[in-house]
């Protein structure tokens, strides 16, 4: 860059004694070897921009990929909290826009104001070596032109972080839409996707024109600034050369040199606009970075004997505080029990997987593992979970159940092992690309019971202590389910397992059930103990499920409802 500007500084003095020469009538020597001698300077001056622009912009990239990594990392680390009160697109939309941004700034935008400071700071300097009287003129200019930046800046700032706040608004609503494309395709709402990313494009648009309108008119105010000064100059220059204080070599180099230092100057204060504009725009990239916990340490820590309490354990979401999600709810579990949580919608049973899984903090009291705390990192370690939906990575079948293993990737007989056990090599090995075959984005290429027997496999593979199963609530077909469970009672043999259970077939083999209802647990015991209670709201559950015959396929409906009769009997 000093190269190139030192060359570029060079100019207007060779072309002033190029000028005032010129007319004294030099020999064709003294014009080739000027031509050479500028000639080799065009390629110095060639050869060092390309430089500085392969420096800049590489330097650029390289900055811009490592503040996208960290916060990466650093949203990676949020607590789930975090991904309850941000949406996933929005993070997304940062990780991109807000991103890319910077790089703009940082590379071409940084490279810019640097030469151009360095060219004002030359031209000065040049400028007072030709004619300080001249300079006065310029003087004016340079205060007026500051408090203008000043003054823009901070504008610029705020509305770019208004703008990128609406951009990141619009990705939410994008990533909301395409993510359940089949549903907006199967319930003809493409209008109402289309108005409602519309909608949310809307207000960043507005901000966006707002702030080019203040840009421009800045621009222009700079611009009338730079050119009135430069008018001056050449009439007070006039006058010098009338005097006879200066050559008209001398006033060709001056407004040369006053150009380049008042477009350089005009263009760092350009780049100051949008350097603030940047700033404003990626100061919650940094923010995210700042308020990351510290990385967990690699899962491991000792092994879980599989024994595990709720101590008294309360809890409230951060986003609903007013309302206790789990009141005081205390119960023991030995290794390998089996306990089944049942209530209705709401009461709380998927909150205290997430408690066991160490997502949320508890108000008051705590969850202990073979009758300690244990840190939740560790904790984890020995856990599997099953979910309802199984959730996929769009990845090859190898990969989604190697995902189990946390610091090491799994082999391919280690897969396989799991696999067949969960019921699920057949169908895996009868794909032409065997484990190999790409699951789609969240499974989409297979289907529901394929996809819940992947991820039984997947806990398999993980062999953990403490099993939490949220069964699905949606039937397969009776072979489907029948290959399903087939691989759930294998999962299930010699570990802790708590279930959020929906079937009447699992609940009543339960070694426990805990009912619960608005965060407590109302009553525990085994069936046959909890139905006697007929005023108890097992019994009304049991009844409500039997009349409605809810995620049961109709063999069992009829086999579970003449279990619950006796029962009842
Ligand atoms: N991330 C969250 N933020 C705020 N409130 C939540 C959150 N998740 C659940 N809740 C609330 O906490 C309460 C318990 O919810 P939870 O999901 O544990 O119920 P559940 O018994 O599993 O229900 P379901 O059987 O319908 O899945 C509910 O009132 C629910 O609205």
């Amino acid at each position: 860059m000093a190269l190139a500007v030192a060359v570029q500084l060079a100019y207007p003095k060779a072309l002033a004694y190029f000028i005032d020469n010129a007319g004294k009538g030099r020999e064709a020597a003294w014009y080739g070897t000027f031509f050479l001698a500028a000639l080799a300077v065009l390629v110095l001056q060639g050869f060092a921009a390309t430089l500085r622009y392969y420096l800049f912009q590489s330097t650029g990239y390289m900055i811009v990929t490592s503040i996208r990594r960290q916060v990466y990392a650093a949203l990676l680390r949020q607590p789930v909290a975090f991904f309850d009160q941000h949406h996933v697109g929005e993070l997304t939309s940062r990780l991109a826009a807000d991103a890319e941004e910077l790089h703009d700034a940082l590379s071409m935008g940084l490279s810019i104001a640097l030469r151009c400071l360095i060219i004002v700071a030359g031209a000065a300097a040049m400028l007072l070596a030709i004619s300080p009287a001249l300079c006065l003129v310029l003087l004016c200019y340079t205060p007026l032109s500051m408090l203008l930046s000043a003054w823009s800046g901070k504008r610029l700032k705020a509305r770019a972080r208004a703008i990128q706040h609406g951009q990141a608004e619009a990705g939410k609503v994008a990533h909301e839409y395409l993510a359940n494309a089949r549903l907006v395709r199967a319930f003809g709402q493409y209008r109402r996707a289309q108005q409602h990313y519309e909608a949310a494009t809307a207000s960043a648009l507005q901000t966006a024109i707002a702030s080019t309108r203040l840009f421009g008119a800045v621009r222009g105010v700079s611009s009338f600034l730079t050119y009135f000064a430069l008018l001056l100059t050449l009439g007070y220059g006039a006058h010098l050369i009338n005097q006879g204080t200066l050559s008209i070599g001398e006033l060709t180099a001056f407004i040369i040199y006053a150009a380049m230092a008042t477009e350089s100057a005009g263009m760092v204060n350009d780049f100051w606009s949008d350097w603030m504009r940047t700033v404003g725009a990626t100061e919650r990239l940094f923010e995210m970075i700042d308020s990351a916990p510290p990385p967990e340490p690699e899962a491991g820590g000792a092994a879980l004997a599989g024994q595990f309490a709720f101590d008294c354990v309360s809890f409230r979401y951060p986003e609903r505080p007013q309302h206790l999600a789990l009141d005081k709810v205390d119960f023991r579990v030995s290794a390998g029990q089996k306990i089944a949580l049942v209530g209705p919608s709401g009461a709380g049973k998927s909150t205290i997987a997430s408690m066991l899984l160490g997502f949320y903090e508890p108000e008051a009291g705590r969850v202990l593992f073979d009758g300690r705390p244990c840190p939740a990192h560790a904790a984890r370690a020995g856990i599997a979970i099953v979910e309802q939906e199984p959730a996929l990575f769009a990845g090859s079948i190898h990969d989604n159940i190697a995902f189990a293993l946390p610091g090491r990737s799994a082999s391919r007989d280690e897969v396989a092992a799991a696999a067949r056990l969960a019921n699920a090599h057949g169908f895996i090995s009868a794909f032409p690309h065997g484990y190999n075959t790409e699951v789609g984005e969240r499974g989409v290429q297979l289907s529901g019971g394929q996809k819940q027997r992947l991820t039984i496999a997947r806990a398999l593979l993980r062999n953990p202590a403490i099993l939490i199963l949220d069964e699905a609530t949606s039937a397969l077909d009776a072979a489907s389910e029948t290959q399903v469970q087939a691989a759930l009672e294998r999962l299930m043999e010699g570990r802790t397992t708590i279930i959020i259970a929906h079937r009447f077939s699992t609940i009543v083999k339960a070694d426990r059930i805990l009912v619960m209802q608005d965060g407590r647990i109302v009553q525990q015991g085994r069936h046959e103990e909890l139905i006697r209670d007929r005023s108890g709201l097992y019994f009304d559950l049991m009844q409500h499920q039997l009349n409605s015959g809810s995620g049961l396929t109709f063999g069992q409906s009829m086999r579970e409802a003449h279990t619950l009769s006796e029962c009842q009997t």
